[in-house]
């Protein structure tokens, strides 16, 4: 038995706040995903100190969850935003502290040639399975690539590149990354325990992104690519007006919710002036197996209409396919294979280092 979005977000409805109102008429639900027996969330408190006063609710929250049958995991995160209290001086390697101040525009990162974020406006569109798969491709095709994985609400590359164990931190400062498939990688999951609650509040994560991108040894790569959260929140706020990327890519379903919130990601790199390379159609035609019949699930050249519409470059489109999904499941990603979907991520791949773009 499964359990749907729209039940979850009902028994949200239940959970009162202090003071009025519910997680849901609150707005303070971000990143919902409801896969499976798994749900998991973040809630987004206006302050640190409304943090400290809805630890009860996010409890309640998880409890209230549980209790639905046909749900096995709960993942509930608290964040903040606002000024957070003084943190005691790190000891060893700790992720997640405060950004150090930032002064001046964007900067390069040494070693690193070019940084292009992925991102999406809407969630589950594949932009984690696209960014595996083109890093793969591009390394395939003798590129030094770095992936990483910047979705600390819900961090997919241990799963999808096949890696997950703590980097090791020789000095305490320094963290060296792992290495799958050919790429270098490195992602918030690697730090964090399997199913920990870590109120990460906001400006944690702003200290958690810099680090990753600072203190990771990522060697001389041609190309860092960069696996956003879905959205147009503060990773890529903070991303942009920190570090000089070369531009951004957005993934996109055809379908036109997904392309409404790709619409507002476009908006947004436009806004922080990091160039948009190009947008790429996930899920375009669904193939079956079976008899070859070609179905459009989620419609069809939406995206390749909107980019035409912008000016922006459309980069391909990638089918809805069953070893797609099997694959990024068992940590090997279709390009490091053989077979069509390989030969589409390579000719994307082709496409970007044509382009100068990787
Ligand atoms: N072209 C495809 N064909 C089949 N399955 C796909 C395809 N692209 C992605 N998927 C599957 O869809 C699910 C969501 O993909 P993915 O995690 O890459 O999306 P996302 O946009 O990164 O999501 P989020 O932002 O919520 O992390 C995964 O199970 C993935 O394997």
């Amino acid at each position: 038995m499964t359990v749907s979005r729209e039940e979850v977000l009902a028994v949200l409805a239940r959970v009162a706040l202090p003071g009025g109102g519910n997680l849901v008429d609150r707005d303070l639900i971000r990143a919902l995903r409801v896969e499976g027996d798994t749900v998991a969330f973040v809630i987004e408190a206006p302050t640190p100190a409304e943090a400290q006063v809805l630890a009860p609710v996010q409890a309640a929250a998880e409890a209230a969850l549980r209790a639905l049958p046909g749900l096995r995991n709960v993942q509930v995160v608290m964040t903040a935003h606002g000024p957070a209290p003084k943190a005691a001086p790190p000891q060893g390697l700790k992720i997640g502290g405060h950004a150090a101040p930032h002064q001046g525009g964007p900067k390069r990162v040494s070693g690193i040639d070019r940084i292009v974020a992925i991102g999406s406006g809407k969630g589950g569109v594949g932009k984690s399975t696209v960014s595996s798969n083109l890093a793969v491709a591009l390394a395939r095709q003798g590129r030094r690539v770095g992936l990483l994985d910047a979705d600390i609400y819900g961090p997919s590359q241990p799963r999808m590149m096949g890696v997950n164990k703590r980097p090791a931190s020789p000095d305490g400062k320094t963290i060296i990354p792992l290495q799958a498939h050919g790429v270098t990688v490195m992602s918030i999951g690697f730090m964090l325990k399997e199913d920990e609650a870590v109120i990460w509040r906001g400006p944690m994560l702003m200290g958690a992104l810099q680090q990753l991108i600072e203190q990771v040894a990522w060697g001389d790569l041609d190309i860092l690519l960069i696996d956003l959260p879905p959205g147009t929140g503060d990773i890529q706020l903070t991303l942009s007006q920190r570090f000089a990327l070369t531009g951004a890519v957005v993934v996109s379903t055809p379908q036109d919710v997904a392309m409404l919130d790709a619409r507002k990601a476009l908006d947004m790199f436009g806004k922080l002036k990091v160039p948009v390379l190009g947008l790429i159609e996930n899920m375009s035609t669904y193939v079956c197996p079976n008899c070859g019949h070609e179905a459009h699930l989620f419609g069809h050249g939406g995206v390749a209409a909107e980019a035409a519409k912008l000016g922006v470059p459309f980069l391909g489109e990638l089918p809805l396919d069953l070893d797609t999904r099997l694959a990024g499941d068992a940590g090997t990603p279709i390009a490091a294979g053989q077979g069509a979907m390989a030969e589409a991520y390579a000719r994307l791949a082709r496409r970007l280092i044509d382009g100068g773009m990787a």
